[in-house]
């Protein structure tokens, strides 16, 4: 099949992305927004821990050492490890915005292949909004925040609201979740005031 879709393409009426007056200042570190994200919670022992920080405009810088869990063939990364650090760099986008978004589609290209051991410098960015539809893009280069680029993503994320996760998560997580004010307090973070 040729061409593309046209889900990832802004449609005409879609506007520029505004950041948000409280996003973080560039170069920020921004904190996991769950402890067992496998993308970058620090209690999930064969996570990825994607380490993420603000980036100028509505931007995400991001950094992944690819470690021995994550292989897919002997010593690189699995691709769908790869798509995830994308999609987890996609998803702190929202702290930019101050929203909660979730992957909606997720196109990644494979240009080169990523060693173990490697680090992938990532970088995120928000093209266009549409209502609650928010059009995005990612890169992973090996070597250098400058180096060659080895993944690419455009994807399409969807705002929701904290019920999002409230209605469908498992009941134990959910409760647990509710219980430790750190992470009511990440989620409250995300909403714009009402
Ligand atoms: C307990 C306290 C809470 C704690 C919270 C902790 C803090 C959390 C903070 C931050 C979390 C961030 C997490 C980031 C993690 C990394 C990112 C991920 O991996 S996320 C997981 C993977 N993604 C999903 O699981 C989505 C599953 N899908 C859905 O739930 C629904 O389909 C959803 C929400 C995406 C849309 O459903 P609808 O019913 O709300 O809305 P509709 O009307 O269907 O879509 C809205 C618009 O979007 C388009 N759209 C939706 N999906 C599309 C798609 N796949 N392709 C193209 N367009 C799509 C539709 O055509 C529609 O467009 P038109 O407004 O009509 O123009």
């Amino acid at each position: 099949m040729s061409g593309r879709t046209t889900a990832l393409t802004p449609p005409p009426e879609a506007g520029p992305p505004v950041r948000h007056p409280d996003a973080p200042a560039p170069g920020e570190l921004i904190g996991a927004h769950y402890e067992y994200c496998f993308g970058c919670g620090g209690g999930v022992p064969h996570g990825l821990h994607v380490e993420a920080r603000a980036g100028e405009g509505v931007s995400i810088t991001a950094e992944f050492r690819v470690k021995e869990a994550h292989q897919g063939a002997p010593g690189l990364a699995h691709g769908g490890v790869l798509a995830t650090a994308l999609d987890e760099t996609l998803g702190s986008l929202g702290w930019m915005l101050r929203v909660i978004a979730v992957t909606g589609r997720l196109e990644t290209d494979y240009l080169l292949p990523v060693p173990v051991d490697a680090v992938l410098h990532l970088r995120a960015e928000v093209t266009a909004v549409h209502g609650r539809k928010i059009y995005c893009t990612a890169t992973g280069r090996i070597g250098g925040p400058e180096g060659p680029v080895a993944v690419h993503a455009e994807a399409l994320f969807i705002e929701v609201k904290v019920d999002h996760f409230i209605e469908n998560g498992r009941p134990a997580e959910i409760q647990a979740t509710l219980a430790n004010p750190d992470q009511v307090k990440v989620a409250r973070a995300f909403e714009v005031n009402p």
